[in-house]
């Protein structure tokens, strides 16, 4: 009831925004019975009629309904749409709804918990002899907590495997007739090369509590005696029967004025260090320390490579002859070990391609991409700007003479969509049927070339396709250019130019002038520009009509390109590096046209750096 007189005080001035957000609500709840039907009526008669059209189920945004403007939701549903339409609509979709997110996931991002083990108990014993009634006390000390290491690793790519939560192997506990715990074995998260590696700080809210932050919640609203009572139980372990006797004598007193004098220390420095937060930029495998296996064989003196340690295990707790003193003949008791660190890191995988493409929306990087990769590249192509949302790494594999695996000249590489849609056309026909599989083929086969032929690769690398970028990306307009981190290590850089936008120059300036803003002298890195669609100039294939003026036209473009990066974009001589002009290419992507041309140039740039390195 209390809601119609609400919406009836509101529904007088007719305001349509309110209304149409009211009527919603309204009609949602009507269809769950809370309001009177002649108040949902009013509403839906004062309203528009795009507005009344809403259903209960149409409360929440209809799919697909993505206003190109803005992002906005629209009423307009997916259902008037052909399949075709449709998923080229929800492509559109996704693309939006990843520019409105505005974080930073282009990259292969983690965050995992890790706790150091637990250090094993000490025992309480007492040595047992025949004609010896009171031995002397026995009990062993309990081992230290495994260590948790970081180790990067060549054979990994991705953070994929690395678990969420990573728990060392706990400490043994103390036996009788002196027998010490075994140290927890060290547990090794193993993590791609080219991850970073950071402790969350102290104040981000993802971080899991510290071991003392858990201690502290696990004695919350507790009143002070039962607090010590806890406490004294965390930390003592009494023989059987004798816990009440044990805290009235002094002996026991004093060594827990000891033992907490000790933790103080142990959690002074543990403060110290957690003040010095981790930041491991893991790129090479030779930097881990060497570490002995605690669990190694006797005199086998074995060695391993732990990588870095990240969380100590916790200290084991000591045996009732630590207590042993002139004035306790026979101790009985003994502590417990102590909680591991616990630490909470954020990993963060680098990509490390040789080349990364660098161009504005549209230009066809992620074509030329699958192009030079024979479309094994799973990057997607469409005519709408920012359709690739991540970096994706293709490899490319060379022979000598600049042909690569999946070359063939004049081959089209088709929109994501179109090629979809022919590969579903082959299979209703049935020309699939009859197809190998991958390993039914010779293996040479498998690499796109002649069983004759003797040099199928010569060389291999890698190339990083990226989301475009646009003017003021640094200011997070478009995809932002965080995901540049991607390829902030490549050693070579190729610009994807559009040659046939009226200025390809202009992008080629907006494109430096970013890079430069996300990182400065990261323009350096450029060695090539392509230039990409010249089929649509004069006599190609799209343009069709190729006519003599148009290929005058499209030269004459050309060569004005290739003037302007001469005069604007020649790297002068610094230091002791020579200065070196960048090279001009005319390609197309999509009719794998001049692409042995890249693959060389592109070769050439990578086989450069190497030597270097
Ligand atoms: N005619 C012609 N069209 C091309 C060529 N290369 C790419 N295209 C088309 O241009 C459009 C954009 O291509 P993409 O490869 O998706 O462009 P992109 O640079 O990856 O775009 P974003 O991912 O949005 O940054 C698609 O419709 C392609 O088919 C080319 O050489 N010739
Ligand atoms: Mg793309």
């Amino acid at each position: 009831m209390l809601h119609a007189l609400n919406l009836r005080t509101f529904l007088r001035p007719i305001n349509v925004p309110l209304l149409t957000h009211l009527s919603r609500r309204c009609f949602a709840a009507e269809s769950y019975g809370l309001l009177p039907k002649h108040v949902v009526e009013k509403a839906r008669q004062s309203l528009p009629p795009s507005a009344v059209q809403v259903t209960p189920t149409q409360a929440s945004p209809p799919e697909g309904s993505l206003s190109e403007e803005g992002g906005n939701w629209t009423s307009r549903s997916l259902s008037g749409l052909d399949e075709d339409e449709r998923a080229a609509a929800k492509r559109k979709r996704r693309t939006e709804w990843k520019r409105r997110q505005g974080k930073e996931n282009f990259l292969d991002h983690v965050i995992i918990h890790v706790r150091g083990g637990k250090g094993g108990d000490g025992c309480v014993a007492f040595h047992r002899e025949k004609f010896k009634p009171y031995g002397p006390p026995s009990g062993g000390s309990g081992g230290s907590g495994g260590d948790v290491y970081i180790l990067p690793t060549p054979h990994l790519t991705t953070l994929s495997s690395v678990p969420v939560r990573v728990r060392a192997q706990a400490g043994g506990h103390g036996q009788g007739t002196w027998q010490n715990g075994k140290t927890g074995a060290p547990t090794i998260i193993k993590v791609p090369l080219g991850t970073i590696v950071r402790q969350l700080a102290q104040n981000d809210p993802r971080r899991a509590k510290d071991e003392f932050e858990a201690e502290e919640e696990g004695m919350e609203g507790l009143e002070v005696e039962e607090k010590r009572k806890k406490l004294r139980a965390m930390r003592w372990v009494h023989y059987p029967d004798w816990e009440d006797e044990n805290v009235e004598r002094d002996t026991f007193q004093e060594a827990e004025r000891t033992m907490y004098r000790e933790e103080r220390e142990r959690r002074l420095a543990r403060k110290m260090r957690a003040s010095h937060l981790i930041h491991l930029d893991l790129d090479k495998v030779e930097e881990t320390v060497e570490a002995k296996d605690p669990n190694a064989p006797l005199g086998t003196g074995r060695k391993e490579s732990f990588g870095h340690l990240v969380a100590r295990g916790g200290v084991g707790g000591y045996g009732n002859p630590h207590f042993l003193g002139p004035d306790n003949r026979s101790p009985k008791f003994a502590t417990r070990g102590t909680e591991g660190e616990r630490i909470s890191l954020s990993l963060e995988l680098k990509l490390l391609a040789d080349i990364g493409l660098v161009g504005m929306p549209n230009a066809g990087k992620s074509t030329l991409l699958r192009a030079i990769t024979g479309g094994r590249a799973r990057t997607e192509v469409a005519g709408y700007a920012f359709t690739t949302l991540n970096p994706i790494v293709g490899v490319v594999r060379v022979r000598d003479d600049g042909s690569f695996e999946g070359w063939d000249e004049g081959r089209v590489v088709d929109e994501t969509r179109a090629e979809e849609l022919k590969e579903r056309e082959m299979l209703d026909a049935g020309e699939f049927a009859d197809a190998l599989t991958r390993n039914q083929k010779a293996p040479r086969e498998n690499w796109g070339y002649e069983q004759s032929d003797a040099t199928f690769e010569d060389f291999r690398f890698t190339v990083a396709d990226n989301p475009g970028l646009i003017s003021q990306a640094s200011d997070n307009v478009g995809l932002g250019h965080s995901f540049l981190r991607s390829i902030e290590r490549s050693p070579a850089l190729v610009y994807v130019v559009d040659l046939s936008e009226p200025a390809p120059w202009d992008e080629l300036v907006v494109l430096r002038d970013e890079l430069e803003k996300y990182q400065p002298g990261m323009s350096l890195k450029a060695r090539l520009v392509v230039a990409n669609k010249a089929d649509l100039l004069g006599g190609g294939q799209e343009g069709m009509g190729g006519d003599e003026e148009a290929v005058m036209e499209a030269r004459e473009k050309l060569a004005r390109l290739q003037e302007f990066v001469k005069n604007e974009f020649t790297v002068p001589q610094r230091d002791m590096l020579p200065g070196r002009e960048l090279d001009v290419v005319p390609i197309s992507a999509k009719f794998s046209m001049n692409l042995r041309k890249v693959a060389t140039l592109m070769r050439g740039y990578v086989e450069d750096a190497r030597e270097v390195e």
